[in-house]
């Protein structure tokens, strides 16, 4: 009796997900022939791809799950098996945008339970109060009274002084960008994580940044939100105007929300079999059968290099009226789209620029520990970036 009750124990224990695959696979071999689903695999029993998706996730490099299959199945839509359900990946801008605007009438928004959003600043860049910021404000001073003069460098002294000026502040950042450099290169200082750090980081968000690019970046935002607190005076809070009038800032909030959005896709279920575009096997065609999942990552077509220039590279001039194209503003959309469109698209941009005039105008700050960005099951700093603050003189 118990050796039986054994029996249909391990019977069902090892059976069950067995033949649940092999239906599975039946299945969609048969969707495979009937209804032309996008190339891919199933994957394991039960698990699917779910470790592979997981561990790339967990890794500094989670694009690699889509970037191999993409490059290997030779399609930009593909379909895996994923947290217990048959998905399809796209990253495929065109097959994104189909399914955000058909959200309710073809497909209806279905994210995997545990998942939540957590909202991550990026962290700009440390200065310690010093000897050296203060003549660095001094020269500010200098290059903002010149900016609120007649641009016209021969017949204003303020504005030449003040071109002379920004000369002084670029060059004195040029030095301590050399400086932390060398320090951190011989090993004598920990290497920091703020902005500056990342910027350096030849490994990380900053890989290919120029020293000029460096000192352009520090110089740009210091200056466009320190010329606007001039303009205000000490303690009169920021308006609209304000804010519009932050076009550099809005550069990098771009730039950040392109590299490191905290989504980076959506999840939809299909509500019907949906016909998508993709070329495989002879059609033109790809079917999305009835149920699955669908995920449209926007991360991968920020990501792209045929879509944005040395793609992986944190790179705010791109953003800039003279820089970007039509197109690469059509392809952007970290907020989402169609009826779902983001409701605080406008809170979340306007939050990252007060945060960020406040921070470089006011603050310096160092980190308080070691942290590290993660991927998984957000895209946030590990500890949260716990952060020592100091206000500036
Ligand atoms: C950087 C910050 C933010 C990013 C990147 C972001 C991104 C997104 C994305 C991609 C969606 C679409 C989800 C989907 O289609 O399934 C979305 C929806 C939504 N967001 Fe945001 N969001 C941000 C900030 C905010 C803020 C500040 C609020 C509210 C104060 C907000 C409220 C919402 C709501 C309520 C929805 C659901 C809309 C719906 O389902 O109809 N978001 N967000």
């Amino acid at each position: 009796m118990e050796y039986s009750t054994h029996f249909s124990f391990y019977l069902l224990t090892f059976s069950l997900p067995l033949l649940t695959f092999l239906l599975l696979r039946l299945h969609s071999s048969r969707l495979r022939r009937h209804l032309h689903i996008p190339p891919g695999t199933l994957g394991l029993p039960f698990l699917g791809e779910t470790l592979q998706v997981m561990s790339a996730f967990k890794s500094s490099n989670p694009d690699t799950f889509i970037d191999d299959r993409v490059s290997r199945l030779g399609s930009p839509v593909f379909t895996s098996h994923v947290f217990g359900e048959p998905t399809v990946f796209s990253a495929d801008h065109e097959t994104n945008r189909f399914i955000l605007m058909n959200e309710g009438k073809l497909f209806e928004s279905s994210y995997p339970g545990s998942m939540t959003f957590a909202l991550t600043v990026k962290q700009l860049m440390s200065l310690d109060s010093c000897e050296w910021t203060e003549r660095l404000r001094k020269e500010y001073i200098l290059v903002i009274e010149g900016f609120l003069t007649i641009p016209s460098p021969l017949f204003s002294t303020t504005y030449r002084r003040a071109v002379q000026a920004r000369g002084k502040v670029a060059e004195a950042l040029r030095m301590a960008v050399r400086e932390r450099r060398k320090r951190e290169n011989e090993g004598g200082e920990r290497k920091k994580k703020d902005m500056l750090g990342a910027l350096l980081d030849e490994e990380g968000s900053g890989d290919g940044l120029s020293e000029e690019e460096i000192v352009d970046f520090l110089v740009s935002i210091l200056e466009e939100q320190d010329e606007i607190r001039s303009r205000k005076g000490k303690s009169e809070a920021l308006q609209w105007n304000d804010y519009k009038s932050m076009s550099f800032t809005e550069c990098v909030v771009n730039e950040t929300l392109r590299v490191a959005n905290i989504s980076s896709g959506v999840f939809r279920r299909a509500m019907t079999d949906v016909d998508v575009k993709g070329e495989y096997n002879d059609h033109t065609s790809y079917t999305i059968p009835k149920g699955w999942i669908v995920f449209a990552s926007s991360r991968a077509v920020h990501l792209n290099h045929d879509h944005f220039k040395d793609a992986r590279t944190f790179d705010p001039w791109r953003w800039q009226a003279e820089s970007r194209t039509e197109n690469s503003i059509n392809l952007f959309n970290p907020f989402g789209g169609g009826p779902r469109y983001c409701p605080g698209a406008e809170l979340a941009r306007v939050t990252l620029s007060v945060f960020l005039h406040h921070l470089v105008t006011q603050f310096s700050w160092v980190p308080a520990e070691e942290d590290k960005l993660v991927f998984w099951p957000t895209v946030r700093m590990q500890k949260g970036y716990p952060i020592i603050v100091q206000r500036l003189n």
